[in-house]
This record gives structure tokens, C-alpha cells and sequence, in this order.
């Protein structure tokens, strides 16, 4: 049998599958989604088994073997192989990466050489166990098998020795692929099988081995193994007293796998479905009954903050475990707070995996594992949880589905929303995208399903036919259910309970300089603080990071400190009093003096955490705030720390970025107050109105959730922009008719698609030369297919942009230039591509010049 192997060799050049030849000990055993350990340019390389063929592409006497197999239960299944080929091909990566992105770290094996012992040459070799040295005997104590790594690090002097060894075959070398991490494994204590037996033996142990018969005695208390280390440290006793009553044969010690379990010892508080409110009631009916179907459906839950759409994920998925299907819930990673993980966990309680990017590697793999072995129905994690390995998914939900976070920035540069569409798909499954403030591109996808399409054509001013026909089914929208059935939108425009929506106050921080109020609060929000304290309630308070940094500036020359590798300005840390670079992570001490005029007047500006905390303490002494932010959320378990001590009431201000402003629900806040709400909405990145209003909405939505009536004060210096009004007003309809008016207006998404191509060099020359190279390549193309390309055109255009410097123009010492493809209705843009790099690969100079492709761009900076 022959096997088509993917190699982890990440480049252009060996991305296609290579035939190997199965060996016959191996053929029950490697199937499709295999990894497989084989020979390729002189080395052993991990591969993935992506199929199994009869005959060979090549002549066979010249194929070469799997080495080996290097699991019993293939870690991908073919569905997600498949899934890998589409991702390769929509986001232009090699297949081996999309793998490689589906799979957990610790599975990422690397090569290692071992040697052994030749038995069978014994008889003829001079034998080497004749020779009495130490590093044979070292050999065969551990089983006749050993690391060369462990060798040549113990016996260095013996180097000459045991490679005259391998050259005359006395010693065998082969070379294996090791997992990065392993299966813990760690010495367990049985109880005894037969209690019976072992309540008789008690007796009958005699008096001077009191020790054994109370760790007997408690072992016949356990209903479960325990590891040997907590039995001797919870019966007080010593290893050897539990092996001498397991050398008696009334206990058992084995070694058994361990599963790192993040939340081990945590115990959930169990929780029930609550009975639904009418509008749950009305979301979760077309939900299951779509479950039911077994038909693929995408929904979007558009919800209010506070509209209980939790609840309704909760039960939705009882639903889809109830018919022995599983499910996945996507949260953003920033997001994935032990509250949201205590929801889950709550209701479902061990049948939960939770995937993020805080745990440890291993951690990380034995959820997993509890995933691959069927012991977890539910996985709740961050945008690459998209990728558990269930076998019959029913539901995929994705909670806050407009959050660029699902768009991974690394190749593969996949959205985890296109990628669970398509996973639905083969599945037969539910995706529910839920969201307060859905993205542009799901709502114009939704609105064109039905009942939407007239909302749409309201808020946007104009006819249903017209809104119909600009986002319509002949125009890809950039979303991923545009090739399929187009999602319904489910909508939930009221709280539980009645409770309203948090009034929102706009500060104009114009009028308030005008007054001679120097300082970050307005009188608004240092009397409503005030209020708070008096009253011993909670308050939020954001600082919209997005867009700003503590930079060094001299305010004699204007001098600012910038990263000498990257063209971008330096970050202020106060802590350890660097600045750092946050592309490259170059480092230097901060300046006392400028560099450049030598005056003093060097400053650090923006608008820190720090300050606003320094500045709080100041106008309210003895105030509590918790910080939360990049530089205190570092460490394990911090984010879990803070919020703890927020929810217990230790703290009177939970002061923060983005953080704070998602999925929070403290019953004692009531009010929320952002400190400068613009400092996002003037980025060179056209969605930049879009999250503007989105973390507006968000954060005003943590306010008043429960009994208590909730306030927000928003600081602004720009109260008349559109994005800011609506958020005021709690108005996402008229957000969206406004952004959709301008993004027509620029032909930007939903009403075409970007694809973002950044090209990087050393050498500015050769750079712009390629990029010029490719400018034309793409436009002979597109004209030879007779493509309009004429932005603003209503039917099917596509336009090539650049290549123009990028935003930023150098990076880790390397330049950048960018081009910028804009298209709409059905053309195969990432075809033309990948036709245009493959010629002009023979053209981009030695070291290459490196392109990378990011289709539907999330970041544009
Ligand atoms: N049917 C219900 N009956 C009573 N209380 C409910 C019900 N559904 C939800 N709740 C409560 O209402 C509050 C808000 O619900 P939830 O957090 O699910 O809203 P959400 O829409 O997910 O909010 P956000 O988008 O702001 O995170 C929670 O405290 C929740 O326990
Ligand atoms: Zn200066
Ligand atoms: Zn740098």
C-alpha cells in the first residue's frame, strides 16, 4: 500500500503530498490523518498521512518506507484534512501549515537519534559487552536503547569509541520522531479489588505494621485510584509502607496516564436551565429545530448586552448533546474569563474541554486528549478550539462574533467564523454567531435572508431591491456563508427581566478644556465616581487603548524615540523604565536627556493605565482599583485574581483596556465611564468606526445588568461622530445605515473583498522592483480575463492596488511594501495570486524576497 504524506517542511516547494510505501507491519494501522515519521533529504520529518492509494505517481523500487508511526489513533481525522485543504487554498498557505494549526503544540514532534545495542551481531562482532566500559553498560541498564544526545552529553571523551562502534554495526542507529511533550504518566495506587478480602486481611496484619494498616484502611475509603503522592502525603506515610502492602497483594501500584487538568481542584457550582424568557424561547425553537434537521444552518443572534444569550447557548447545546452530537463555543480569547468558563462548566460540568492560550502546553494537549478519547462533548476555547477533533459536531456557536481576534495574524492566517461554516458544512451542524454588535459583513450576509433585507433597505435609506442587489448572492460580501445559504438573523432587542439598557452620557472633553478642566475626568464622571464610592457600589472604567501607546517625545526639538529596526515609536514601561519595541522586542533605557537637543524636556505621553490609576488615588485617596491591563495580566492566573477580587467587592474601580469590556457581569456595578472613546476612531484602518461603536456598546453593556440601575459617562472629544452617537443611543441600526453608506461610498467590505499582499526585503531596490513586478503581473492578468477594474462599480470589478510603502514601512530591519486586491462577485482573486507569485518566483533575487497573503485582512496596519 502506498500512503500520500504531507511533510512538515513549511515552504511553497514541498507542499504536495509525497508517495510513501507502507510497510507490511504497519498496513492495519496507518490510515488517512496518520503522523508518521519518514525519510526525506537525508533526515526523518514529521508528516500527516492525507491518503492511501494502491499505486503509486512514481516507480515503486525507488519509493521509500514510513519509519514510523507515531500514534495508534490518528491525532486528524479526514474531514479535517480536507478542512486543512480548503484553508490552504482560500488563505494561500502550504497544507502542512494549516495542519500544523489543528493539532496541539505538544504534538509537534522533532527528530532524535538513538542507538542500540546489535544483538544479532554479537556472535560474529567483537562483542561489546566483552569490553567492560562504562557507557556499554550505561547502554544496557537502560534497556539497550538510548538517546545519542544522552550519550555524547555523559561520555563526551568516549566520542571516537562509540562512533567505531556505529560504523562496524555493533551499535544501530535510527533516528525517531519524539514529541515535544509526552503523556504524563505517574505511579498510581488501586484500591483494593477485593474489599472483602482486604477488610480480612486488616485484621489479621499483625500489630507492629500499624503504618500499612491505616494507609489499607484508607485506601478501602477510595472509591478511585490516586496518584502514590497524594496517598503518602494524605495518609501521612511513606512510599515504602504502601509498596509493602502492594508486595502483599492488597493494593495495587501502576503507572497510569495523568491528565493535566487546568481546573483540578475548582469546583463548579451546578447549575440548570433556567426557563427561558419569550424571545429566548423564540431563538432557541429555530435553533434546535435546525439541530434537528441535521441540516447545515448559520444563525446570527443579534442580542443586547444582557438579552441572556448565554442562557440560550446553554441550552442549546443540551439539545445537541441530548442527541449524542457534540459541540464547540467559540469565545474571544480576551474574553475567556473564568466567569464565562464557570457558565459551561457549570452546566456541563466534566464534559467540558476549555482550549486557550493560557495554559501550559500540556495542559493544553490533555484537553485534547479528553476531546480525541470522547471523554468531552463540549469545547469552550479561543479561535483555534475551531479545530477540536469531535466526530459528530451539531453545534457551533461564536460568541462575539465581530472580534478581529478570530482572524489569526500568523499563517495560517484563517477566520475561525469562514473555517466553522465550513466545518458545519461537513458536519451537518448549527453555527449561531451571536453578538450585540454584529460585523458589517454578518449583518449584510444575514440581510439578505428575507426579513432582514427591508430592515436593511430602512436603515440604509434606500429600496429593499437595491440593498438586495448591492450585497446580493452575485457579489461575494466577504462573508463566509455568501456561498451557501445565507445566515438568518435571530434578534433579541430587549434584556431579561425587563431591566433597560444603561443611560449613556456623552462628556465633550472640548468644553471642558474650555472650562479650565485640565485633568483626564470631566465633572461628570469624578461626581459620578464620587457617588459610587459614597454609595460602596462598583464601577468600570475603560481606557480605549486601541491606537495608542506611551511614546517618548522631547517638547524642545520634537525628538521621539523610534525602534531602529522597525520605524515605529518606542513603548514607555514604567516598571523596569525601558523602552520597548512591540514589533521585535527591542529594548533600551529610557532617556533622561534628548538625544538629540540634550534638553530635559524629554516626556513620556499617552495616557497610561498608570496614570489614570496614579490620578484616581489622587482626586479619591484611599480608593481601590484594580488594574487590569497588559503589564498585570502577564503572569498565570492573574486575569482570574483580579476579577475574583472585583466580584468580592475588594475593589471600588476595575480600571482596564479592552479587558474589561467584555462578558463581565458584576451585579454591584453601575457605572461604567471611558476615558477618551476617539483615540480609536482616527486609525488608518477603515473599519476603525466599526470597532469604535462596537467597544463602546460592549462596555456600556456591563453596566445595570442586574437589580441595581446602571450609568455610563463616555469622554469624547468628537460627541457629533456618527459611531459615537449611536452609541449613546444604543442604536446599531443606525450605525450600520451610516459605516454602510461610507464603506459603499470607498468600496470597502462588505461591498467588495480585500486581500492584503505585503512583500518584505532587506534590500529596498530589489524590493520595490518585486513589487512592481507583481503590480503588473496581476494587472496583465486581470486584463487578459477582460476584468473590470473600476472600484464603485455596481457588478463585478476587481482592482489592484500599491504596491505602496506599508503603514509600517520597516520591520525587524526588513522593508515592506504592500499591494492591495479589491473584488467583487465571483472571481477566483486568490487564483490570480498564486499564479502571479509562482512566476515571479524565479525573479526575486537571492534571499528571496518574502511575500505573505492575508485574505479578508482584519488588521490593514
Ligand atoms: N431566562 C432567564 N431568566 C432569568 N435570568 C436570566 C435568563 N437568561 C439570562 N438571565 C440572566 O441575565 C443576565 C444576562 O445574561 P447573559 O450574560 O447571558 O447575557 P448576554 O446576552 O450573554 O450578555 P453580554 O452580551 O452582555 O455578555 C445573566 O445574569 C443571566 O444569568
Ligand atoms: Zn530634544
Ligand atoms: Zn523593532
Amino acid at each position: 500500500m502506498i500512503a500520500k504524506v504531507i511533510v512538515d517542511v513549511p515552504s511553497r516547494g514541498t507542499d504536495r503530498p509525497f508517495d510513501y510505501e507502507v510497510p507490511d507491519k504497519l498496513a492495519g494501522w496507518v490510515e488517512v490523518g496518520s503522523r508518521v515519521g519518514v525519510p526525506f533529504g537525508g533526515r526523518v520529518v514529521q508528516g500527516f498521512v492525507i491518503g492511501l492509494a494502491e499505486f503509486a505517481d512514481v516507480d515503486r523500487a525507488k519509493l521509500k518506507a514510513i519509519s514510523e508511526l507515531l500514534d495508534h489513533n490518528p491525532p486528524l481525522s479526514p474531514d479535517l484534512i480536507e478542512l486543512a485543504q480548503w484553508i490552504s487554498e482560500k488563505y494561500c498557505c502550504t497544507l502542512t501549515t494549516a495542519l500544523q494549526a489543528m493539532i496541539p503544540a505538544a504534538l509537534k514532534g522533532k527528530a532524535e537519534t538513538y542507538v542500540s545495542l546489535a544483538e544479532e551481531e554479537w556472535s560474529e562482532a567483537p562483542s561489546l559487552l566483552s569490553e567492560e566500559n562504562e557507557w556499554v553498560d550505561y547502554i544496557r541498564r537502560s534497556g539497550g536503547t538510548v538517546k545519542l544526545a544522552a550519550l555524547q552529553e555523559r561520555y563526551p571523551s568516549e566520542a571516537s569509541a562509540v562512533k567505531a562502534a556505529i560504523s562496524d554495526g555493533r551499535l544501530l542507529e535510527r533516528v525517531s520522531i519524539r514529541d515535544r511533550l509526552a503523556v504524563r504518566k505517574v505511579l498510581t495506587v488501586y484500591p483494593p479489588s477485593d474489599p472483602a478480602a482486604a477488610h480480612e486481611a486488616l485484621v489479621l496484619l499483625p500489630a507492629r505494621a500499624a503504618k500499612q494498616r491505616e494507609v489499607l484502611r484508607f485506601m478501602l475509603e477510595q472509591d478511585e485510584p490516586l496518584p502514590l503522592q497524594r496517598v503518602v502525603e494524605e495518609a501521612g506515610t511513606t512510599a515504602s509502607t504502601v509498596r509493602a502492602l502492594a508486595d502483599k497483594g492488597l493494593i495495587t501500584i501502576r503507572e497510569a496516564e495523568f491528565n493535566r487538568d487546568p481546573y483540578a481542584g475548582r469546583s463548579f457550582q451546578q447549575t440548570t436551565a433556567m426557563s427561558l424568557t419569550e424571545e429566548q424561547t423564540a431563538v432557541y425553537d429555530e435553533i434546535s429545530s435546525a439541530i434537528d434537521s441535521g441540516d447545515s444552518r448559520v444563525f446570527l443572534l443579534h442580542g443586547v448586552t444582557g438579552s441572556g444569550k448565554t442562557e440560550v447557548y446553554l441550552q442549546s447545546i443540551q439539545h445537541c448533546l441530548q442527541y449524542g452530537r457534540q459541540a464547540i463555543v467559540l469565545v474571544p480569547e480576551i474574553a475567556l474569563t473564568p466567569q464565562m468558563v464557570e457558565r459551561f462548566k457549570g452546566r456541563f460540568g466534566d464534559a467540558v474541554a476549555v482550549l486557550h492560550s493560557r495554559l501550559s502546553n500540556g495542559e493544553r494537549y490533555d484537553e485534547w486528549r479528553k476531546i480525541r478519547e470522547r471523554r468531552a462533548q463540549v469545547a469552550v476555547g479561543a479561535r483555534s478550539a475551531i479545530f477540536a477533533p469531535f466526530e459528530r459536531l451539531g453545534l457551533i456557536i461564536i460568541d462575539e462574533e465581530h472580534e478581529s481576534s478570530y482572524k489569526q495574524e500568523e499563517s495560517p492566517k484563517y477566520h475561525a467564523r469562514d473555517v466553522a461554516v465550513r466545518r458545519a458544512r461537513q458536519h451537518g451542524a448549527v453555527v449561531v454567531l451571536g453578538s450585540a454588535t454584529p460585523s458589517l459583513e454578518s449583518y449584510a450576509a444575514a440581510a439578505r435572508s428575507g426579513v432582514a433585507v427591508e430592515r436593511l433597505a430602512q436603515d440604509a435609506g434606500s429600496t429593499s431591491s437595491d440593498a438586495a442587489s448591492r450585497t446580493g448572492a452575485n457579489s461575494p460580501s466577504g462573508h463566509p456563508a455568501a456561498s451557501g445559504k445565507p445566515p438568518a438573523l435571530l434578534p433579541m432587542p430587549n434584556r431579561v427581566g425587563g431591566r433597560p439598557l444603561p443611560k449613556v452620557q456623552l462628556v465633550d472633553m472640548r468644553s471642558e478644556l474650555k472650562n479650565g478642566n485640565r485633568s483626564m475626568f470631566s465633572r461628570e464622571l469624578h461626581e459620578a465616581l464620587a457617588l459610587r464610592l459614597e454609595r460602596g457600589q462598583q464601577s468600570v472604567l475603560l481606557l480605549n487603548r486601541r491606537g495608542h501607546s506611551t511614546f517618548v517625545m522631547c517638547r524642545s526639538c520634537g525628538y521621539t524615540a523610534l525602534c531602529p529596526h522597525c520605524d515605529i515609536s518606542l513603548t514607555f514601561h514604567q516598571k523596569s523604565r525601558a523602552l520597548r519595541c512591540h514589533y521585535c522586542g527591542y529594548a533600551e533605557l529610557a532617556p533622561t536627556q534628548c538625544p538629540s537637543c540634550e534638553s530635559e524636556h524629554i516626556r513620556f505621553f499617552g495616557t497610561g493605565t498608570q496614570r489614570v490609576e496614579e490620578e484616581l488615588s489622587k482626586l479619591f485617596p484611599g480608593i481601590r482599583v484594580i488594574r487590569m491591563d497588559v503589564d498585570t495580566t502577564t503572569e498565570k492566573g492573574s486575569h482570574e485574581k483580579w476579577l475574583t477580587m472585583f466580584g468580592d467587592r475588594q475593589g471600588d474601580v476595575l480600571l482596564g483596556t479592552q479587558m474589561v469590556a467584555k462578558g463581565l457581569d458584576f451585579p454591584y456595578v453601575t457605572l461604567v465611564g471611558v476615558i477618551a472613546a476617539d483615540t480609536s476612531l482616527h486609525l488608518p484602518d477603515f473599519r476603525a468606526a466599526e470597532k469604535t461603536f462596537q467597544l463602546l456598546t460592549q462596555v456600556a453593556g456591563r453596566a445595570g445588568r442586574h437589580e441595581l440601575a446602571g450609568e455610563v459617562i463616555i469622554q469624547t472629544y468628537n460627541p457629533e461622530h456618527y459611531a459615537i452617537a449611536a452609541a449613546q443611543q444604543h442604536d446599531y441600526a443606525s450605525f450600520v445605515a451610516d459605516e454602510l453608506k461610507h464603506r459603499q461610498v470607498m468600496s470597502y467590505p462588505p461591498y467588495c473583498r480585500l486581500i492584503l499582499i505585503t512583500l518584505s526585503h532587506e534590500a529596498l531596490p530589489l524590493l520595490i522592483a518585486t513589487g512592481e513586478k507583481l503590480a503588473t503581473l496581476l494587472r496583465e492578468a486581470v486584463a487578459d480575463m477582460g476584468l473590470a477594474s473600476a472600484a464603485g462599480a455596481n457588478g463585478r470589478f476587481i482592482d489592484i492596488l500599491g504596491p505602496v510603502a506599508s503603514p509600517i514601512p520597516r520591520m525587524k530591519d526588513r522593508y515592506r511594501f504592500q499591494c492591495m486586491l479589491k473584488y467583487r462577485g465571483n472571481i477566483d482573486a486568490t487564483g490570480i495570486l498564486q499564479d502571479a507569485i509562482r512566476m515571479l518566483s524565479d525573479r526575486q533575487g537571492q534571499p528571496p524576497v518574502q511575500i505573505s497573503v492575508d485574505v479578508d485582512p482584519q488588521v490593514i496596519l
